[in-house]
């Protein structure tokens, strides 16, 4: 039972700022005139500032009480329930993130406490001139990023870098509309009747999905189903069940692109657009969402990761879409998989989880083999269409020119598409144009000058930029190196020079190009995806951004330049990984039901055991092998990980605390737990700091947890050091 605190009584507040790693994050503080309640939002004063935070409980007492001070104000919103407290302490507790950077997460909505009222906003009313200066053209781009949504003066004038003039200039000329507006109006009613009509395997696992929902309480349920064969929809069935018990829902996608695509889906089928949470979304209508949410006015959220932290009142069902994909895995700040997470959560509050893929993590593999997770398979695609065709082709046959990538097979089964007015897609996983530039004369590559990393040439910027850091320098005329002038040569293949190739060898052809850093904005991006699937380009080229979920009724051929990528190195995912991307990308191929899709992957080891399962098609054998080969060197699923990286600006301190941290492994050693390192990270610096890897290996059951932070709390680091504990790592970079 939440507990109802008397003005002036003592209680333990939660704040949202990390003090240290040594302190809960909970401070005692003496509750206000009129009192306040457990879970209430409230502004507690800290030194000279004021701090958000929630009233966790009563008070601890180790605080002198003459010292304590007033909470400054509780806050004009629902408190946090009792379900997502727990939820960040647990959260907090498996990750060893202290609460307050958790309880963050909990409440990044601007405006929290703020009393309902009005605000101006703007929009889009008019056509647009011809005649336009920049900065009014970016007001409007700006505009129509936006969605149609309504935005506040200040957010407007960020998004299109310019002054409040210059929008209010648009007002007069009737290009933009100012109104007032409600600051949080509710979302539309969706409406759950009238699905699509389900057909073979669909019908058993919507209605399995369903039947759990009905029966209430925890349950996950992997939804494997191949690339085409109808998972939205199965999935969207257990929603429109969740919402006729007037309970949330939540679905969970792993890349903003993909929103865009989902949100009109979801539209089509339930009358009304949902809510949307990720980083792309304005701060108004964040706050808006986080209200919505917590008043339980808002029955269905599309988001990223981060929206797990909402304030659901009633959460009946989480989706987890394409749950084997890495951007699941936080890797800055709190390090979470939102996937587990969203079984954590689900588990505290009597919820459902469904976790969806054509080619799920092993993780999740085992766990349905456990029967700890329910398993529903959809076996064929939707309708007519049918899985594509897989082969190889054996690159150590093939005599390329320099500097070209693709094999004339390859090129030949372009051609007969571009012939059938068909489209192919050409995927390489590396963005910009050359991965490295090495002087021809005395061998140097050109590296990043903060981190230990070869910068990547991006002809488009027509800059060398490093993929870790973000910064970027010109291609350099010398050699920085020797100096010899005009050797300077970029190495190897990334998308912008594969496009070169493809341009000389179809010249005639309409091509596009698909990476990340190629859009400015997720509308143009969307904009791009959406030509695409009417079939405005011929040859697409892409990065992993087409792998994931898209879908393009005219393309039947997909070829992998390199589809060794990925095996190379020594993460312990490798094989994981690479099966995953390819059957995805492949998946890309034939899904209109008419065509037969293609799917030609170059190799030079089209005898590797993971080339061989990828194009056998013998998934559950794959993913026996791998789990067997797992479970014998007892890595994860088998085994438990944790990772912890030391940086620092200098070398010694870092390796010096590491080798400190390794002399006192007891309390590691007293739950059987192997420790290795300190050793160079794979990537030894970054933005200027030195990083230092550490790694701990234990048993499945082993509470690894504790250990650590008995291990961690014997020494205090440096004051520029920092510590980062990665609770099953995903990546070792
Ligand atoms: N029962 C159905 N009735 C009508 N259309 C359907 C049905 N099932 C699937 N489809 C259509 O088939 C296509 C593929 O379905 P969907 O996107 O749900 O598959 P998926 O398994 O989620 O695909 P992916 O793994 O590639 O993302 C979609 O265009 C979808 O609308
Ligand atoms: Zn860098």
């Amino acid at each position: 039972m939440d507990r109802v605190f008397a003005a002036g009584e003592r209680v333990g507040v939660a704040l949202t700022e990390p003090l240290g790693r040594a302190l809960t994050g909970v401070l005692d503080y003496r509750a206000p005139e009129g009192g306040c309640g457990t879970g209430d939002f409230v502004e507690v004063p800290l030194g000279p500032r004021r701090m958000l935070g929630v009233v966790w409980g009563p008070g601890t007492g180790d605080f002198d009480a003459a010292k304590l001070r007033a909470v400054s104000r509780v806050l004009d919103a629902r408190p946090m329930r009792a379900e997502l407290r727990n939820f960040l302490s647990r959260a907090a507790d498996y990750t060893l993130t202290p609460l307050p950077a958790m309880l963050r997460l909990a409440t990044r909505a601007p405006g929290l406490g703020e009393p309902p009222g009005l605000r101006r906003v703007y929009r889009l009313s008019g056509p647009a001139p011809n005649k336009l200066t920049d900065a009014r053209l970016r007001v409007i781009e700006a505009l129509r990023d936006f969605g149609g949504a309504s935005v506040t003066l200040g957010e407007l004038c960020e998004a299109a870098a310019c002054s409040s003039s210059v929008v209010k200039g648009l007002v007069k000329a009737g290009v933009v509309s100012e109104d007032e507006a409600p600051r949080d109006l509710p979302f539309l009613d969706l409406n759950p009747a009238d699905g699509v009509t389900l057909q073979g395997d669909q019908v058993a696992a919507a209605d399995a999905l369903v039947a759990a929902l009905a029966q209430g309480g925890y349950g996950t349920t992997l939804l494997k189903g191949v690339t085409g064969s109808g998972k939205t929809e199965v999935y969207l069935e257990a929603v429109a069940e969740c919402l006729r018990q007037g309970r949330q829902a939540l679905v969970l996608l792993p890349e903003i692109a993909l929103t865009a695509e989902f949100l009109t889906r979801v539209e089509a089928r339930f009358g009304a657009r949902p809510a949307e949470w990720h980083s792309g979304v304005t701060q108004t209508e964040r706050r808006r969402v986080w209200k919505m949410v917590s008043e339980g006015r808002a029955q269905m959220v599309v988001g990223a990761r981060s929206a797990l932290f909402l304030p659901f009142q009633q959460l009946g069902l989480i989706v987890v879409d394409e749950e084997h994909d890495t951007s699941y895995k936080q890797e800055d700040g709190v390090l979470y998989n939102a996937r587990d997470m969203a079984v954590l959560r689900a588990s505290i509050c009597g919820a459902q989880v469904v976790l969806a893929s054509a080619t799920p993590s092993l993780e999740s593999w085992v766990n349905a083999e456990q029967g700890k997770y329910t398993r529903l398979d959809l076996g064929a695609r939707y309708g007519t269409a049918e899985l594509p065709e897989m082969r190889a082709i054996d690159m150590r046959g093939e005599r390329l020119a320099s500097n070209r990538w693709i094999s004339d097979p390859l090129a030949r089964a372009v051609e007969v598409r571009r012939a059938a007015g068909e489209q192919s897609l050409l995927f390489l996983n590396r963005r910009g144009y050359a991965p490295v530039t090495i002087c021809r004369a005395c061998g140097h590559q050109v590296g990043c000058d903060h981190c230990d990393a070869r910068m990547v040439e991006h002809r488009f910027l027509k800059r060398l930029v490093c993929h870790q850091c973000g910064a970027t320098k010109p291609v350099p005329e010398a050699c920085p190196s020797c100096g010899v002038e005009g050797r300077m040569a970029p190495v190897g293949p990334g998308v912008e020079r594969l496009a070169e190739e493809v341009a000389e060898r179809f010249p005639e052809a309409k091509l596009a190009i698909l990476s990340s850093d190629l859009f400015g904005s997720a509308r143009a991006l969307k904009q791009r995806i959406e030509e695409i699937a009417r079939g405005e380009a011929e040859i697409v080229i892409g990065t992993q951004i087409v792998a994931k979920g898209h879908n393009f009724p005219l393309l039947t051929l997909v070829g992998v330049i390199d589809a060794d990528l990925g095996l190379q190195g020594s993460d312990l995912r490798a094989a994981e990984r690479t099966f995953q991307l390819m059957r995805q990308v492949a998946g890309r191929a034939g899904r209109s039901g008419d065509r037969q899709g293609l799917a030609l992957l170059q190799t030079h080891q089209p005898e590797h055991p993971v080339i061989r399962s990828i194009l056998g098609g013998d998934e559950e054998a794959f993913w026996r092998a791998e789990s067997a080969e797992r479970r014998a060197s007892g890595v994860p699923p088998w085994g438990r990980m944790a990772g912890i990286i030391l940086s620092g600006p200098e070398v010694a301190q870092v390796f010096d605390f590491g080798a400190e941290l390794a002399r006192r492994d007891g309390p590691l050693r007293r739950i059987g737990a192997q420790l290795f390192g300190p050793a160079p990270a794979p990537i030894a610096r970054v933005r200027g700091r030195h990083r230092v890897r550490l790694l701990i290996k234990a048993d499945k059951h082993a509470p690894i947890q504790a250990a650590v932070a008995e291990w961690l709390a014997q020494l205090k680091p440096p004051n520029n050091l920092r510590i980062a504990v990665d609770i099953d790592p995903q990546s070792f970079y």
